[in-house]
């Protein structure tokens, strides 16, 4: 038999098509529940430093949709890694695999409640790599999530990862936004 997940998982897909509204151009590729069909899927699909710019994948737990609106989303940010340009040849793709890993693997322990999903991000001006949580006024459990997530990346010190809420994010004037927290 496959080996269960303990959530059920939906891989979204997002190309950036500018005839189009933003919502229109995220697609739903499939869902999985097992490991199996993880890795079965992940060996199929591009690679995220394949990808066109504009391009997004997302994996959110099944029932929430990976934008700003879902419920589960309203009250909920970020955590964000800014990679450089160069970082897009030799760390990308480690990257996205080790978040995904955490995300089906329920690596931010208790705390994985408030995990809603993931998403890597391809852009010419540097790729983004994200965890996405549910309310933020959960601080203790976000920061915990927040600092497993460098711990598992291995990130050296001097790389920061910085929670962004949603709410800041849309309504963000220019293109910085407000960083509640860093680890
Ligand atoms: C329901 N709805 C419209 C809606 N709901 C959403 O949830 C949502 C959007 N719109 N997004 C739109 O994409 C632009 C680029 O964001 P980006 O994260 O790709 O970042 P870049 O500027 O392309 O690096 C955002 O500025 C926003 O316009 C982004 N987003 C998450």
């Amino acid at each position: 038999i496959k080996h269960p997940l303990q959530n059920k998982w939906a891989l979204w897909f997002f190309k950036n098509d500018r005839q189009k509204k933003w919502e229109d151009n995220l697609r739903l590729v499939t869902k999985f529940d097992t490991v199996e069909d993880f890795w079965a899927l992940y060996n199929h699909i591009q690679l995220s430093s394949k990808l066109q710019s504009g391009c997004d994948y997302n994996l959110f737990k099944d029932g929430i949709q990976p934008m700003w609106e879902d419920k589960a989303n309203k009250k909920g940010g970020k955590w964000m890694l800014q990679m450089s340009k160069q970082q897009r040849v030799n760390e990308l793709d480690k990257v996205w695999l080790e978040i995904l890993l955490c995300l089906i693997g329920e690596g931010f322990g208790e705390d994985s409640d408030y995990v809603n999903g993931g998403v890597v991000q391809v852009r010419h001006k540097g790729d983004k790599v994200a965890i996405w949580t549910s309310d933020y006024k959960h601080r203790e459990g976000i920061m915990n999530i927040g600092q497993i997530c460098k711990t598992r990346l291995g990130l050296p010190k001097k790389a920061v990862l910085g929670f962004q809420a949603h709410e800041d994010t849309m309504s963000k004037s220019g293109s910085t936004v407000k960083t509640l927290w860093s680890v």
